[in-house]
This record gives structure tokens, C-alpha cells and sequence, in this order.
């Protein structure tokens, strides 16, 4: 496996347009120092690991005696209170299989290899997995099994629906629960998230006594760990009153949180205790771990297992992928920042960052950083992108927001798989937050659909008029500042138009203007609302996204599962995904919508025109493509089955080490 040496990933790294910067000072403070430290230390460094290392700590066992995480207190220390539970946490469902139906403990552990349990045929499958789950994604279907299944830890900084601001919270919501019904032990790290909108989403968690000091920012911090099993996956919240806080999961109206650096190492430092600390369903996970770290929140955790785990012999069957949803946020901060991070000096590599001269501040800036998400591709040891195109256009310098060299340096274990959707969430024929359901084989319930969302929204109920629908985050990757561009020609036509989403001030004030301009024919919903995406997804005829970059994209995939037809920029997941509607296929019409490209404002009208002809003049092409769109399994099973096979790979290769 190509592990490139630290040290080797030290280059000079040029930052895209758009990639995130420090926000304090173009890097801050005595930015030499890290450089002339890191080059010391890795002398020493060398000379250290020529020596004998410590002890290895002994390695656990399936049941217990446990293994301590480093970070867990003396045992005689007093525990905090213990959250009043008004039920006692359900017990979940260990993973190995239910013993009532004959196994012992032993015999299992005989069949087990690096933790993980191979099933030999359909049979043993069901009885490994133990208890069947009444997953309703089972229905109309039998549920498949992994072959080889693995104790699979998610870090994240944020899953639906205890926490969501976007596709990630979507994606750490169901994966985990696809990769637990095929048998995985799942458990999902991210931070409880307290003061905000999202309080009662955590009611069913429960405190689990355990508490851990992270070493970090020139203190010993507390966390604590609550815990809900949900779905057949332990859900583990991070306690620590840095999340406690209004506004949303990363920022407020005042933009990002300053000490977000701190707020996700504590996430990361916690995530890699957790497996060791946290006796779930009476056993820990242990130290053979799939690690899945998503997007820079949790990208501290490889460069952890590699840094302060594996030297000390603990971690070292675990195995780690990033999994990049989106590299415009890399979680870059001042190279100053460095020690706060507890990390052993000689790792300042691993993270090390330099900004291109045009994008520093000032003459004396030497555009020096450190940057998250760069650690984890360096040292993670699989690296996903969540749509096959991504993979190949983050290697680009146009789409590699800096990175692109690094990312194609490791080519040989990234791969990309495109999202799944969560059918339970996302499904016209029983969604919860639609007046009315339908299917491909019926579909009147849509056109009610439609007449609700009008009236709801105060437009014309008019079931022939083209309504078209934008959701997404208000920001510059979607794309929003060229549907502004193209709305007073659009708004010349006869369509409406209806739009969600929240983020810059200044787009959300043009979403507001534009609707008093145009009462008969614009909607702008600023805000976000679950319920009120759901709707929008259900009532519109099309879904325009004319993103500029989309790593996957979400909701051109519900829009088909819903028969709305998703018009969108042929980039990354959307060009995988939505395939381009042609009146005169092989065997006859085909395609699920419109993938254009080059993104150019009269591109998007161009296309945009002939989606609404196709719509009024074409009515039996326009049903062809709905119906299109609404038979293709966008399930999660199908990715998930493709996240084993790198899992597979990962557990081929060694474990990055340096
Ligand atoms: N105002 C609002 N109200 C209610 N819901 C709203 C909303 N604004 C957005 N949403 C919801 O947030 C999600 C957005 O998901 P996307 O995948 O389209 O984009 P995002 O850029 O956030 O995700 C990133 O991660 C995902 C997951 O990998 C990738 O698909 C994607 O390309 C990448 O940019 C959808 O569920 C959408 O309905
Ligand atoms: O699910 C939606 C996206 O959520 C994540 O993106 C968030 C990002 O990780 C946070 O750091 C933050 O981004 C801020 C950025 O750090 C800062 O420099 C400035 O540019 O403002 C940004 C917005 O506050 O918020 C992002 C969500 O808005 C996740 O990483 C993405 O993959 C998801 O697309």
C-alpha cells in the first residue's frame, strides 16, 4: 500500500479559490517556530524509534477483562451524576450474535478473526447477526447480509436527526444503520449538541458514567459520553459545554465559531477513547476497529491512532478511511495552533499546510498552517469521496481545492461510491411530512402534492404551470448567485418558482426581495425546515441545482425518487447520478433529467426552456421521465455493500504507520 511518509507530504501545497483560510491573522503568530521544531523533533524522533519502544499494552479480548483508553480517569475518582433516565437504556444488540439461539461466547470467539466474524454460508448468516431487525428498510425485500462483518466506529460532526445543517447529517444518519442491518457492530461518535434546535433529539440518550480528560489546548479537558442505541447502532454523543451553545452546529450569525479547531479535536481525541472506554451492551468495541472519519471534523482521528495509539502498540489491527463529502472545508488554522493540539511535536508534518503567496495577507504572513483534513488524507488508510466523479475531479487542480496533488499521490486507495437515500425517510409512498402519497404506478397523489404546496405557499393553484424548486445550503458551491443571475428572464415566463434554503445573509436577502417583486410567482423560504424540504421535493415538477461543485448531491436523488425531474450542472455526484433525458434512444426514450455543462447562465436557461416545453408540450416523455427517475434504487444497501469491499481492502493492507 502507498503510505507516503510524513514527511514527504510536507509540500508546498497552492489553496484553490474558495478553500478555507485562518481565520485569525493569515496563519498568526510565531509561524518559524513549527518548522524549525518539526525538523528537530524529527531528528529526535528517529533516534527514538530506533530504540525499543514501551511495552505494548495487552491487547483485549472479546469479552472483558477491558482495556482502559489512555485518557480515562483513575477509577477511585468520584463520576459525575448520572442523568436521570426515565426508561433504563435499551440493551443493544452486541454484534456477535444472539445467544439464545445456541451460540456461546467461546465458539464465536473461536470463528473470529481480527474481530471480525466470518460467516460461511446464508445460514450461519442469520444466526451471527443474532436478533433480526425489523428495519423497515426490509420491506418488499430481503435484507442482505455481509460476509465479513467488523465493529465499524463513525466520527462525525453531525447525523440526522439528532443533528443535521446538511448532506453529511444525511449520510451519518443512515449509513451507519445500512452497515448495522447487514450485520456490522456500528457505533456513531459525534457532539451532543445542547441549547440550540436540536435539545429534544438527544432525549433518549443516557449518560454513561464514563468521563475522559483530553490533553489538549494547555489543559486537561472533560468529556463525558451519553449514549442511545437507535436502529441496531450505538449512537455515542461527546459531552462538553463547547457545544452547548445557540445558533447552529458550526457558527452563528456572527459566522464560524473561533475555537471550532477545539471543539472537534476534543471530538477526535473522545472518538478514539470511546471503542476503549464504553462497555456497550456489557462489551467494549476494542481495539479492531473500522474507523470512518468524516469530512475535517474527525479528521484527527487517524492522525491519532498514528501518532499517540499505534507507538504503543494499541490500535493496531484498526484500520481508518476518510470519507471526503466536501473539500471546501478543511478545517485550517494558524500553524500556531499546533501545540494545542496534544499531537507529539514531530507530527507537524502530518498537518502542516502552506498557503501560496497571492492568498497571504500580508508581506510578512508566510502563509503557514495547519490543516485538518490534509492529516487525514496523509494518514488515513483508505480515502472515499461519495460519488465516483469526485474521486477523479478532487485529484485535479480545478477541483482539488489545493489538495489535488496530495489526493492524487494516494490514488491507489481512493475510491468513490456514490450516497444512497434513506428510504424510510425519503419515500413518496409513506413519508410522513406529505398530504398525500403516491407511486410510480400512481401518481395522482403527487399532483395533490403539488396543489398543497401552492396553497400552502400562497401561489396561484394552477396544476399546468411548470413549478420549479431549488433546496440547499445559500453558499457559493451551489450556485445560487447564477439562478439569481438568470431570475428576471425566468421570471418573465410562465413557471413559479419556489426556494429553501438559509446561509448568506445576502442571498437570503435577495430570496426575500425577490419574492415581494414577484407574489404570483416566487417563493422564497429562508430557513431551514425538514418538513418543508419535503414538501417542496414532493410538490415540484422540477428540482433545479446548478451547483459548481457537488462532491455527491442529495437532492437530485430524492427529486427522482419523488418524480421530480432534477435539472442540474454535469459535476461530480450529479453527473453520475442524473442522466441526461434523450428523446431518441436505442430503445426509445431514456434518462431520468438534464445534466448540463458548461455552467453558463444561458446554459441553465437554455436547459431549463427545454425542460419546460418538455413538460407542457411532451406530457407522455415528461411521465417517462418521472417514472424513470422514481424506479432506480438509490438505496443505501447498494453503497453500503461497496464501503465493505474498502473495508476489505483496508484490512489487506498494514495500518498507517510511519
Ligand atoms: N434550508 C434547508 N431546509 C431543510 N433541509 C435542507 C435545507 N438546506 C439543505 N437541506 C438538506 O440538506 C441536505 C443537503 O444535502 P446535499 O447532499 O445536497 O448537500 P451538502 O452540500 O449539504 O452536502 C455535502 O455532503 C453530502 C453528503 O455526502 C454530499 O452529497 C454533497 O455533495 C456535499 O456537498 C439535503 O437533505 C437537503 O434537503
Ligand atoms: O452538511 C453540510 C456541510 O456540513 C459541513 O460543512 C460545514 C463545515 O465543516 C464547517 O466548518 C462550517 O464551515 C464554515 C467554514 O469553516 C468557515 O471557514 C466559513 O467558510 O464558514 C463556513 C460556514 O459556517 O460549516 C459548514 C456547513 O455550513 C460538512 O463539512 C460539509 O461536507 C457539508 O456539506
Amino acid at each position: 500500500m502507498a503510505t507516503p511518509a510524513v514527511g514527504a507530504a510536507c509540500l508546498l501545497l497552492a489553496r484553490a479559490a474558495g478553500a478555507p483560510g485562518p481565520r485569525r491573522g493569515g496563519g498568526g503568530g510565531d509561524q518559524a517556530r513549527p518548522r524549525r521544531h518539526q525538523r528537530a523533533v524529527r531528528r529526535r524522533c528517529v533516534a527514538e524509534l530506533s530504540r525499543e519502544g514501551p511495552a505494548p499494552r495487552p491487547m483485549p479480548q472479546l469479552a472483558p477483562p477491558l482495556v482502559p483508553g489512555f485518557l480515562a480517569p483513575p477509577r477511585d475518582e468520584p463520576a459525575p451524576a448520572r442523568e436521570p433516565a426515565s426508561t433504563p437504556p435499551p440493551v443493544p444488540d452486541d454484534g456477535m450474535g444472539d445467544l439464545d439461539l445456541g451460540l456461546e461466547l467461546e465458539e464465536i470467539a473461536e470463528n473470529s478473526i481480527n474481530n471480525t466474524v466470518v460467516v460461511a454460508n446464508e445460514q450461519d448468516s442469520k444466526i451471527m447477526v443474532g436478533k433480526e431487525q425489523e428495519s423497515e428498510i426490509m420491506v418488499g425485500k430481503e435484507q442482505a447480509r455481509a460476509k465479513v462483518t467488523h465493529s465499524i466506529v463513525f466520527v462525525t460532526g453531525e447525523a440526522s436527526p439528532y443533528a443535521k445543517s446538511g448532506g453529511l447529517g444525511d449520510v451519518c444518519g443512515s449509513l451507519p444503520v445500512a452497515l448495522a442491518a447487514r450485520g456490522h457492530r456500528v457505533m456513531v461518535v459525534m457532539p451532543r449538541y445542547l441549547n440550540g434546535t436540536s435539545d429534544k433529539n438527544y432525549a433518549n440518550a443516557f449518560y454513561t458514567e464514563k468521563h475522559i480528560r483530553v490533553p489538549c489546548f494547555g489543559g486537561d479537558h472533560e468529556v463525558t459520553f451519553f449514549h442511545e442505541y437507535r436502529d441496531s447502532v450505538d449512537w455515542v454523543f461527546v459531552d462538553h459545554p463547547s457545544y452547548h451553545r445557540p445558533g447552529n452546529l458550526y457558527g452563528d450569525k456572527f459566522g464560524a465559531y473561533g475555537d471550532n479547531q477545539f471543539r472537534y479535536t476534543l471530538l477526535c481525541y473522545a472518538a478514539c477513547e470511546a471503542p476503549l472506554v464504553l462497555e456497550l451492551g456489557g462489551y467494549i468495541y476494542g481495539q479492531n476497529c473500522m474507523f470512518v472519519v468524516n469530512d475535517w471534523h474527525a479528521s484527527l482521528v487517524p492522525v491519532l491512532l498514528a501518532a499517540k495509539y499505534r507507538p504503543f502498540g494499541v490500535y493496531k489491527d484498526s484500520r481508518s478511511i476518510l470519507v471526503i463529502h466536501n473539500l471546501a472545508h478543511q478545517g485550517v488554522e494558524p500553524a500556531s495552533t499546533y501545540p494545542d493540539l496534544g499531537l507529539p511535536p514531530e507530527w507537524y508534518g502530518a498537518l502542516e499546510w502552506v498557503f501560496p503567496e497571492w492568498a497571504r495577507r500580508h508581506a510578512l504572513d508566510k502563509g503557514e498552517a495547519v490543516n485538518f483534513l490534509k492529516g487525514a488524507v496523509v494518514t488515513a488508510d483508505r480515502i472515499v469521496t461519495v460519488s465516483k466523479g469526485y474521486s477523479w475531479e478532487v485529484t485535479t487542480a480545478e477541483g482539488g481545492q489545493g489538495l489535488d496533488e496530495l489526493l492524487s499521490s494516494r490514488k491507489s486507495v481512493l475510491n468513490g461510491i456514490v450516497n444512497g437515500i434513506d428510504i424510510n425517510d425519503w419515500n413518496p409512498t409513506t413519508d410522513e411530512h406529505i398530504p398525500f402519497h403516491y407511486s410510480a404506478d400512481d401518481l395522482s397523489g403527487k399532483a395533490k402534492c403539488k396543489a398543497a404546496l401552492q396553497k400552502e405557499l400562497g401561489l396561484p393553484i394552477r396544476p399546468d404551470v411548470p413549478l420549479i424548486g431549488f433546496i440547499g445550503r445559500l453558499d457559493y458551491q451551489k450556485g445560487i448567485d447564477l439562478i439569481k443571475l438568470i431570475m428576471p428572464n425566468l421570471m418573465r415566463e410562465d413557471i413559479q418558482f419556489v426556494m429553501l434554503g438559509s446561509g448568506d445573509p445576502e442571498l437570503e436577502d435577495w430570496m426575500r426581495s425577490t419574492e415581494s417583486n414577484f407574489r404570483d410567482k416566487f417563493r422564497g423560504w429562508v430557513g431551514f425546515s425538514v418538513p418543508v424540504s419535503h414538501r417542496i421535493t414532493a410538490g415540484c415538477d422540477i428540482l433545479l441545482m446548478p451547483s459548481r461543485f457537488e462532491p455527491c448531491g442529495l437532492n437530485q436523488l430524492y427529486a427522482m425518487q419523488y418524480g421530480t425531474v432534477p435539472v442540474v450542472h454535469a459535476t461530480g455526484g450529479l453527473r453520475d447520478t442524473v442522466e441526461n433525458f434523450n428523446p431518441f434512444g436505442d430503445n426509445g426514450e431514456q434518462g431520468t433529467g438534464w445534466a448540463f455543462a458548461p455552467l453558463t447562465t444561458e446554459n441553465m436557461l437554455w436547459t431549463l426552456r427545454t425542460a419546460i416545453s418538455t413538460y407542457r408540450e411532451h406530457k407522455s416523455s415528461w411521465q417517462g421521465l418521472m417514472k424513470r427517475g422514481m424506479s432506480k434504487d438509490f438505496t443505501w444497501d447498494h453503497a453500503a455493500e461497496q464501503y465493505e469491499q474498502i473495508f476489505q481492502w483496508a484490512f489487506i493492507d498494514q495500518p498507517y504507520v510511519r
